[in-house]
Parts: C-alpha cells; sequence; structure tokens
C-alpha cells in the first residue's frame, strides 16, 4: 500500500559544507588587498607634488638651501622631502612636504642631482636602492593578494573542473601506488577474475608477452549491473600485479569547456605512461563513448572531442608500453562502436549478479570483518537475497553489524541480519507513523490478501513475513523467497506471481467493495512481467513467438526516436493481450480469496493486531482452515518442485535473462 509517490533513495552527492571561516578568510584578504591598493595610491597623502622643473630651479635659486630642506631623500622614483617656507603661522614657520618626480631622470639624471645638491651643500638621504625593494613589494604585493582571492573564490564557487583545473585530471588521478586489493577480496564472480588473471600475468612480466611477439591487450570492457564490483575487480588486478592504478569516472571527463576532457585524457595518458606498467580505470565508460551522433543533433562537441581524444590515445600507445586500460560499463550497447575495435576495449568481461552461490561467497568476504554469532546461517541468507549484487550484500553485513552495535551486543546475531535485509529490501521501519484505525484494516486485509493467494496457490514462493508496519515505501509489505534458486521462470510461475501482486487489491475488493490507490506498485509490477511475457518472452498465443521490440535505429541514433516501430494494430493487440493476462490473473485472485475468505478474516484481524506475521504463524492459522469450512483451493506450495515442468539441470544457463522478470521476486510493497 503505497500511495505516496515512491521516495528515491538521495543520491546526490551533496557538496561538503565548507566551514564558514573560509568565508572569513576571503574578507579579510579582500579588505588586505584595499587598503594595499590604496596606500599605493594615495600612500603620500599630506605631501604636495612639485614638477621637476620647479625642484631643480629651486635648488639652483638657492630657494630650497641647507637651511630650508630637512629629510630630503631620493627614492626610486621620487624625491621627496621637507621644506620650511617664510610664511609663518603663529610665529612659527610653516612646513610643508614635497614629492619630486624623478622617474624620468634616469641613472644619470640621478647622479647629476646628486651632484648639484652637494654642490648646494643640500644634505640628502640616499634611499633608492632600498627602496627598490619596498617599490618591488610594493607592486607585487596587490597581485599576489588579488590572485589568492581568485583562487579561493574558483575554490568555492567552481569546485574541481571549472577554469582552474584546465587540463588537468581531477585529484583521484594520483596514481594509487599500494591498492592492497586482491583477488581473494573479490567474491562471487570467479569467471571474470579467471579472464582477468592473464592481464595479472602479462602486467607482472610484460617481456615474455612481447618477446613472443603477442599482441598485448590494451584495453578491458566490465560489463555488468551497478555494484557488481567492477571497480573492485579492477583495484584487484592492479594489487595482485602491484602496478599503480589510475581511476577515473567517465563523467569526470565531460566539461562546460571544450577541449578541457581530451586533454584530460593526453594528461591521462602521458601520466600513465610515466608510470608503466600500470592500470587506468575508466568507469562508467558509457558517459564519455556514447556512440558518436547520437541524440539530439549538434551540442555534443566536447563528448565527441574527448573520445575522439581518448581513441586516438588508445591507438598511440606503443607496444612496449604496458598500460592497460580498464572501462566499466553497465549499458554497453551504448558504447560507441570504435571503442570495441581490436587494439581498443577488445576485451569483454562480463561480471553479472551472483548466484546464490556467489552471494554466500561475497557475504564470507564480507563476515570475516564483523563478529558473527554462531547462529547466523550465512547460507539461509543467500538464499534470501535473490537479486542482491555485492555492493548490496556489503552493505547488508555493514548494516547488521551497525544494528548489533546499536543494541549493544557484542555479536552480530542472525536477528540483526534479517533486520538488515527488510531494511535493505523494502527501507527503514517508520514506527512513528500514524495510520488511521480505518486504513490499517483496509492494509492489514491487502497485505493478507497477498500472503493468501501466495500460499493457495502452486508455483509461488513461499510466504517468509508479512508486515503491517509501514516501512520506506509502502504502508505494509509481504515478502517471499524462493526456496531455491533458479534461473528459468516458467509461464506458469510468471502467471502464478502476477496473481500474488493482484492478490492485495483484490482482497479489498471483495472486503470493502471498493479498491484503494494503496495498490498502484503492485499493479504495475504486474502489468510490467504481463507486457514482458507478450513482447519479450513470446508467452502469448495470440501474438505468437515474437520479440516485439519497442524502438527502432533512426538516423540520429537508436535513442532519439523512441517510436514503435509495430503496426498500430500490433500495439493494441500487446494492450489487449496484456489486459487480458491481467484480467484471469485478477479473477485467479478472487476467486481464492473469496473461497478461503474466512482464512483471510482471521489472518487479518490476527495481523492487525500482532503487526508482523511470520510464516510459523501464518502456517499454524492455515493449518488449522485444512480441510475446513474454507477448502484449500489449489495444492500448497511445497508441491512445486515436483510438478515444475522444466528440467532445469538442462536449461540452466542459456538464458539467465529471463529469471529475474520483475527485478527482486521477493517481495510485495504495499
Ligand atoms: N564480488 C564482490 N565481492 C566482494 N565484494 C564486493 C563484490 N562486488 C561488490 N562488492 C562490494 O561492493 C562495493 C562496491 O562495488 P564496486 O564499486 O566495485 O561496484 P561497481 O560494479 O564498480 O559499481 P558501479 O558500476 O556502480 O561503479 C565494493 O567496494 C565491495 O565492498
Ligand atoms: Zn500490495
Amino acid at each position: 500500500m503505497s500511495d505516496s509517490p515512491t521516495p528515491q533513495p538521495d543520491k546526490q552527492k551533496r557538496r561538503p559544507e565548507r566551514p564558514s571561516n573560509s568565508n572569513l578568510i576571503l574578507y579579510v584578504l579582500v579588505g588586505l588587498l584595499l587598503c594595499v591598493v590604496l596606500l599605493s595610491q594615495f600612500g603620500d597623502v599630506g605631501s604636495e607634488s612639485l614638477n621637476t622643473s620647479e625642484f631643480l630651479n629651486g635648488i639652483e635659486s638657492g630657494k630650497f638651501s641647507q637651511e630650508t630642506v630637512s629629510d630630503l631623500t631620493i627614492g626610486q622614483s621620487t624625491v621627496s622631502f621637507t621644506y620650511k617656507s617664510d610664511e609663518t603661522e603663529d610665529g612659527k614657520p610653516v612646513e610643508k612636504n614635497y614629492r619630486v618626480n624623478i622617474t624620468s631622470f634616469g641613472d644619470s639624471g640621478r647622479v647629476d642631482l646628486r651632484k648639484l645638491l652637494d654642490e648646494n651643500k643640500v644634505g640628502y638621504n640616499d634611499a633608492s636602492d632600498q627602496s627598490q625593494w619596498q617599490m618591488l613589494i610594493y607592486t607585487l604585493l596587490p597581485f599576489a593578494l588579488f590572485l589568492v582571492v581568485i583562487l579561493i573564490m574558483l575554490r568555492r564557487f567552481g569546485g574541481a573542473g571549472t577554469a582552474m583545473s584546465f587540463g588537468r585530471s581531477r585529484g583521484k588521478l594520483a596514481a594509487q601506488e599500494d591498492v592492497g586489493i586482491t583477488f581473494s577480496d573479490v567474491a562471487g564472480i570467479d569467471e571474470a577474475v579467471n579472464e582477468l588473471k592473464e592481464i595479472v600475468e602479462f602486467l607482472r612480466t610484460p617481456q615474455k608477452y612481447q618477446a613472443l611477439g603477442g599482441r598485448i591487450p590494451r584495453g578491458v570492457l566490465l560489463v555488468g549491473p551497478p555494484g557488481t564490483g567492477k571497480t573492485l575487480l579492477a583495484k584487484a588486478v592492479a594489487g595482485e600485479a602491484g602496478v599503480p592504478f589510475f581511476s577515473l569516472s567517465g563523467s569526470d571527463f565531460v566539461e562546460m569547456f571544450v577541449g578541457v576532457g581530451a586533454a584530460r585524457v593526453r594528461d591521462m595518458f602521458q601520466q600513465a605512461v610515466a608510470k608503466s606498467p600500470a592500470i587506468i580505470f575508466i568507469d562508467e565508460l558509457d558517459a564519455l563513448g556514447k556512440t558518436r551522433g547520437s541524440g539530439m543533433p549538434g551540442g555534443h562537441d566536447e563528448r565527441e572531442q574527448t573520445l575522439n581524444a581518448l581513441l586516438v590515445e588508445m591507438d598511440g600507445f606503443d607496444s612496449d608500453q604496458s598500460v592497460i586500460v580498464m572501462g566499466a560499463t553497465n549499458r554497453p550497447e551504448t558504447l560507441d562502436p570504435a571503442l570495441l575495435r581490436p587494439g581498443r576495449f577488445d576485451r569483454n568481461v562480463t561480471v553479472d549478479r551472483p548466484d546464490k552461490r556467489g552471494r554466500l561467497h561475497i557475504l564470507k568476504v564480507h563476515a570475516k570483518k564483523v563478529k558473527l554469532a554462531d547462529d547466523v546461517d550465512l547460507d539461509r541468507i543467500a538464499l534470501i537475497t535473490p537479486g542482491f549484487v555485492g555492493a548490496d550484500l556489503a552493505n547488508l553485513v555493514n548494516e547488521a553489524a551497525l544494528l548489533a552495535a546499536r543494541a549493544d551486543k557484542t555479536e552480530v546475531t542472525s536477528v540483526e541480519f534479517e533486520e538488515a535485509v527488510e531494511r535493505v529490501i523494502a527501507g527503514l521501519e517508520k514506527q512513528g507513523r500514524v495510520i488511521h484505525e480505518e486504513e490499517k484494516i483496509r492494509i492489514s486485509y491487502h497485505e493478507c490478501g497477498h500472503a493468501l493467494v501466495a500460499c493457495s496457490l502452486p508455483h509461488t514462493d513461499p510466504v517468509h513475513k508479512i508486515s503491517i508496519i509501514p516501512r520506506g515505501m509502502g504502508l505494509g509489505y509481504t515478502l517471499h523467497f524462493p526456496e531455491d534458486e533458479r534461473l528459468l521462470t516458467t509461464r506458469t510461475e510468471l502467471i502464478a506471481r502476477i496473481c500474488c501482486f493482484l492478490g492485495g487489491i483484490a482482497a479489498e475488493e471483495i472486503v470493502f467493495e471498493e479498491t484503494s490507490t494503496g495498490a498502484q506498485n503492485d499493479l504495475q509490477r504486474a502489468s510490467d512481467i504481463a507486457r514482458r511475457m507478450v513482447t519479450e518472452f513470446g508467452m502469448s498465443d495470440k501474438l505468437g513467438r515474437v520479440h516485439y521490440s519497442e524502438t527502432r535505429t533512426s538516423f540520429l541514433g537508436p535513442q532519439a526516436s523512441g517510436e514503435s516501430i509495430h503496426a498500430e494494430e500490433t500495439v493494441r493487440e500487446i494492450d489487449m493481450e496484456v489486459k487480458r493476462i491481467i484480467d484471469e490473473a485478477n479473477a485467479t485472485a478472487l476467486e481464492v480469496l473469496t473461497t478461503r475468505r474466512e482464512v483471510l478474516d482471521r489472518l487479518a484481524k490476527e495481523l492487525l493486531e500482532i503487526e508482523v506475521m511470520d510464516s510459523d504463524h501464518l502456517q499454524r492459522i492455515l493449518n488449522e482452515y485444512k480441510g475446513g469450512s474454507g477448502p484449500q483451493l489449489k495444492p500448497g506450495t511445497s508441491a512445486k518442485a515436483k510438478t515444475d515442468p522444466v528440467d532445469r539441470s538442462k536449461a540452466a544457463g542459456e538464458n539467465p535473462d529471463v529469471g529475474p522478470a520483475d527485478g527482486r521476486g521477493g517481495i510485495e510493497i504495499g
């Protein structure tokens, strides 16, 4: 029941708040700068300027003489002195400060001036050497301050990647010399590891390969969903080979200024070659390596230039430079074909979601870092986490450890792991949320509807838990996990899954004679499965065994048009087929729940009281009604393994794509 829009996890990386004292520093500097500029402009306030001829005439005529002139200083550009004039004020002679510009004098002029002063016996103080330094400081200081202010402003407003970091790769480019990660830190993706062992071998002993004249791999493309450990794998290669690791993200190259990205690419290769053998790792390669000319025309000059620079650099290696470029992407189909040609990213290593065994291994790797209680069964956790990738599992273990710490436990027990699994799947519990009593009853019926349909139909996954405690994105949820993990899903299983999704809204319809907005997510996922059954899996008899792709490649590139290539009629038929599948599943769900209304009422009432019901409790209630008034419509789920028509040992691995038809199949939220 999620009638509020699903909150998206806040993925935006926020720029860390800068301490406000950098503001203060900025203000102080600006103030200082102003002072210096003012001083240098009006530093001689109170002295009158005198033109040179007046000054020289004054000396020759004796107006400026030993008696009248004091403190005469010859500086680099000015002569300053105090003149006692004939005028008097309150009986005292008035003193005037004069300043004479002598820049036009030149060196010889200055010598002449000294001679003249000597002849007229006017005492002077020669400070032209010393003031040279003063001058220098006076002229340079404003510049220096100005520079500092500009630098601070750029840091504040631009962050990295503005004009200041022009051409330089970002900070991360400092090579990681000692990565400290080896293949033992990478679990569950053994095929990928095996493929990369050769690269390690090559980086360790490039001579061996070069002596035989073999073509050395230059680029390795790691392809797989986010969080499956691509970065980890690249680091492990560097760690195993003991070579420096340069890491950058494709989006780092895409800049505001044309040419910066390209300069950055060249810079990166230069640095890596200088440290070869080395590894350059480019995450999100698709951000920079998208097919040239795709998308809207124009406006992609910068990215194309950057991509071209990358292509040129990869071609430009000599074979004795053992630099290997590793790229990671989860959308290899969007990459420019030029990137995949021999000599560039010609090795393709798939890093797939781990299967149950893989998940177990990953859990073991991460569980080493925490203190596990004896009751923790990692095998079971691997089982109930289908669809989890390495990053999820790492997060899961960490989450469990945090929970244990919060509960002041000395070990992480299975309780924390259970809670952590639910947290990762469904979000945090929101115990504070106040829910209207009426709504609570509705939510309870809705969830029990899901659960009861799942327990009544064959080919469904066993229910693990029902809860009406709101969590993250939903108001209640039903968790079910497969008994064992399989790679294929049959049509019957998909239909059963749709029935389970519809169980919630069906229960609402039966009990309240009216549905609510809470089933939106269920309907969306049910419809997704139905649509994929028709358009991708060829599971509709009416439309046949055809894959109906939705977009066509236009001259602007595959993403640009987005229009359907199918006849209007076909599109309509697809829609009708999807609706037919949904309608039939809905009828099944309604039938199950109407026939077992008594059980539904009982479950809903009990769930309302206890809020969370585990599988044992559920089974106890169901057993009470076995053979009683509400007949169990279909054989229970335990019959599944035996009745399943597909020979899995043979089919396994042939089309792993079909399995997760609805992503993480294990949860009905709301
Ligand atoms: N196969 C694995 N074995 C052990 N730990 C893993 C594995 N895969 C991921 N992890 C954990 O998840 C973290 C994140 O993985 P990583 O950044 O390598 O994923 P990725 O595939 O590069 O993701 P993305 O595509 O989002 O960059 C790792 O630091 C590691 O702790
Ligand atoms: Zn629901």
